[in-house]
C-alpha cells in the first residue's frame, strides 16, 4: 500500500467524526471547497473532505503521474492496452486546427470532413432537399442503436428539447420485439428515417431491429426502402452490404470507443434535432472542458476534484454507490447514460498489468431526476443505514419564463436535499417535533427515533445558468475525465469492457435451447428457467 493510500485512511479515521457542518465555521469553505469552468460551478463543501485530506488526495495524483496519462490521452498514445488503440473521442470536438497525428496523419481532417458532411445531410433533411421516397418530408428519425449507440444520442436529445429545429427522434435499443414494435406503430414508414447506428454493426440487439425497420419500410415503400435508411458505423463492409448507400453511411474509427461517441456521427441524431449552430455550440461547451482538463491546476480541475471526491467517497469512506439527482427534467435520461459510461469504463477488477486491483473500483451508479426520486427513494438517503454520496445538478434558470415559479420550487428541493442531507435533525429536535405532533412521555422518545435523521451525509452541487447545448457539452466532458481520472488512479483500462463477452455469447448458445433443443450441459437452474418458459410458450399458443 502506497503510503499516501495509508495517510489518507489515518486521516479519515481522525476525522470520521467531524460533522460535515461544523467545517463551515471556516467561513472560506465554500470558496475553497468549491471550483468554476466557464459556465459550471462545482460545489463539493458539502462533504467531508478539508484541506489535509484534498492535499494528499492531490499528491495522490502526482503518484500516480495523472498530468503525464491526460497527456497521453490527447496525444492519442494506444491507452487501450487491451484492444490495443487510441482513445481520440476528444478529437471529435476539437476546436484548434492543432494536428492531432495518428499513425503520421491528421484525425482530424477526417472528422472535420464527416462533420462537414453529416452538417449538409441534416440542413438538406431539414431543408427538404433530401426527402423521402415519394417527395415528401421527413418528419420523424428513428435511430436503432444500442449502449454508447443509443443511451449518448437519447440523453442528449432529450436533454436539448428545447433548441430542436428538426424532426421528431426516436430511439430503439432493447431487442424486446415490444420496443420496435410500439415506436414504429405511431410512426408513418413513408415519413420515417431510419439510422441504424452500431459502431461494429454486428450488435444482435440493433441488426434484429434494424431488420424489423427495414420490413416496415419494404412494406411500405418497396424497393425504395432502403431510401429510407442512414447507417453510422466504423464498419463500412457490413453498412454495403446491409444495403445501404455509401453517400448515406457516416463512418468513424475505432479509436472512438462506444460510450464516448456521441460527439462524432454516433450524435446524428442531436445534431438532426438541434441543427448545426447548436451541435456546433455542444462541441464547443465539451472542448473547453478539454482545455480546462488539460491545463488547470489539480486544485482546481473540476473533472479532477469530482474524481477526487469520488476517491475519497469510494476507497477512503467505503461509500459504494453514488446517486446522480439532476434538477433538471431534460437530463432524465443522465443517470442513464452515466451509469454506461461510469460502470462500463471502470467496472474492473484487475490493473492495466493483468494484476489484481488493490482496492475498490467503480461505485455503483444509479439516479433520477428530482424532485421525483425524492417520493420514491430518498428516504433510504435520508435515513437508511447505507450512506450514499448524492450528486445534484441545477440550473439558475429553466427554458419556460412563464413556468418560472416552477423552477423558484425545482431550486428551493434541490437545495433542501443537499442542506438536511448533510445537517439531519438531531435526536433533541426529533422530540421538539414529536412534542408538536402531539406525543408525549415513551411514546414521544419512540417518535423522535423516527423522526431524527443523521445528517452528515456528503453530497455535490453542479450548478450552472440554464441547459444550453455549450453546458451540455462542458457537463458531459466533466464527468468523462471524471471516469478518467478515477480510472487512472486505480490504475485500470477505462475503454475496455470484456465484462459484457460472456453474456452476449452465453445467449447465442442459449438460443437453440430457448427453441426447444434440449438443454444438455446446462446447470440445473438455467434448464429449470428454459422448461418453465418454454412450458409457459406452449400454454400461450
Ligand atoms: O455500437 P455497437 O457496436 O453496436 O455497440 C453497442 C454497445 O455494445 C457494447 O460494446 C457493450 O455491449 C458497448 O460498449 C457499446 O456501446
Amino acid at each position: 500500500m502506497s503510503t499516501i493510500w495509508q495517510l489518507l485512511e489515518e486521516h479519515r479515521a481522525k476525522t470520521a467524526e467531524v460533522p460535515i457542518l461544523s467545517l463551515f465555521q471556516d467561513e472560506g469553505r465554500f470558496d475553497d471547497f468549491s471550483a468554476e469552468q466557464d459556465e459550471l460551478l462545482l460545489d463539493f463543501s458539502k462533504t467531508s473532505l478539508d484541506s489535509t485530506a484534498l492535499d494528499l488526495l492531490v499528491q495522490l495524483t502526482e503518484s500516480v503521474q495523472l498530468e503525464e496519462k491526460i497527456d497521453a490521452l490527447f496525444r492519442g498514445d494506444p491507452i487501450n492496452t487491451t484492444e490495443g488503440r487510441a482513445v481520440l473521442h476528444t478529437a471529435l470536438r476539437a476546436q484548434a486546427d492543432t494536428p492531432i497525428l495518428l499513425d503520421g496523419k491528421d484525425v482530424l481532417l477526417g472528422v472535420r470532413d464527416t462533420l462537414a458532411r453529416m452538417e449538409q445531410f441534416a440542413q438538406d433533411i431539414h431543408s427538404g432537399r433530401i426527402t423521402a421516397a415519394d417527395g415528401g418530408s421527413f418528419t420523424d428519425v428513428i435511430n436503432i442503436g444500442i449502449g454508447g449507440s443509443d443511451l449518448g444520442p437519447a440523453m442528449a436529445t432529450l436533454a436539448l428539447a428545447p433548441y430542436h429545429t428538426g424532426p421528431r427522434c426516436h430511439f430503439v435499443s432493447n431487442v424486446d420485439g415490444a420496443h420496435v414494435h410500439d415506436t414504429l406503430q405511431n410512426l408513418d414508414p413513408r415519413r420515417t428515417l431510419v439510422i441504424i447506428a452500431s459502431k461494429t454493426f454486428t450488435t444482435i440487439e440493433t441488426m434484429t431491429n434494424g431488420n424489423t425497420a427495414l420490413v416496415w419500410l419494404r412494406e411500405a415503400l418497396g424497393d425504395k426502402a432502403t431510401e429510407h435508411l442512414t447507417a453510422v458505423s466504423t464498419a463500412l463492409d457490413k453498412t454495403t452490404a446491409f444495403g445501404i448507400a455509401p453517400d448515406r453511411v457516416f463512418g468513424f474509427e475505432n479509436w472512438v470507443g462506444g460510450r464516448y461517441s456521441l460527439w462524432g456521427p454516433i450524435g446524428l441524431p442531436i445534431l438532426l434535432a438541434i441543427g448545426s449552430d447548436s451541435f456546433r455550440q455542444f462541441l464547443q461547451g465539451a472542448a473547453a472542458m478539454d482545455d480546462h482538463f488539460r491545463t488547470a491546476p489539480m486544485r482546481v480541475n473540476l473533472p479532477v476534484l469530482m474524481g477526487l471526491v469520488g476517491i475519497w467517497h469510494n476507497n477512503i469512506c467505503g461509500y459504494g454507490s453514488r446517486a446522480v439527482l439532476p434538477y433538471d427534467q431534460h437530463l432524465q435520461r443522465l443517470p442513464a447514460y452515466l451509469q454506461q459510461l461510469d460502470m462500463e469504463s471502470n467496472g474492473k477488477q484487475v490493473a492495466q498489468d493483468g494484476t489484481p486491483l488493490p482496492r475498490a473500483s467503480g461505485p455503483v451508479v444509479w439516479g433520477e431526476p428530482g424532485t421525483n426520486g425524492q417520493h420514491a427513494f430518498y428516504q433510504l438517503l435520508h435515513q437508511g443505514t447505507a450512506v450514499v454520496p448524492a450528486e445534484f445538478l441545477i440550473a439558475a434558470e429553466g427554458h419556460s419564463p412563464e413556468l418560472a415559479h416552477h423552477h423558484q420550487l425545482l431550486k428551493a428541493n434541490c437545495l433542501a436535499q443537499s442542506e438536511a442531507l448533510m445537517c439531519g435533525r438531531s435526536n433533541a429536535e426529533a422530540t421538539v417535533v414529536a412534542s408538536e405532533r402531539g406525543f408525549e412521555g415513551d411514546e414521544r422518545e419512540r417518535m423522535a427515533a423516527h423522526l431524527s435523521f443523521p445528517g452528515n451525509r456528503p453530497s455535490t452541487t453542479i450548478a450552472y445558468p440554464k441547459l444550453t447545448p455549450f453546458v451540455l457539452g462542458q457537463i458531459i466532458a466533466l464527468y468523462e475525465h471524471r471516469v478518467f481520472t478515477e480510472g487512472a488512479i486505480w490504475g485500470l483500462n477505462s475503454f475496455d469492457q470484456w465484462g459484457v463477452e460472456l453474456g452476449k455469447e452465453l445467449a447465442v448458445a442459449l438460443l437453440p435451447m430457448v427453441d426447444g433443443a434440449p438443454s444438455d450441459g446446462k446447470d440445473g437452474s438455467t434448464s429449470g428457467l428454459l422448461d418453465k418458459l418454454s412450458q409457459n410458450t406452449a400454454k400461450q399458443t
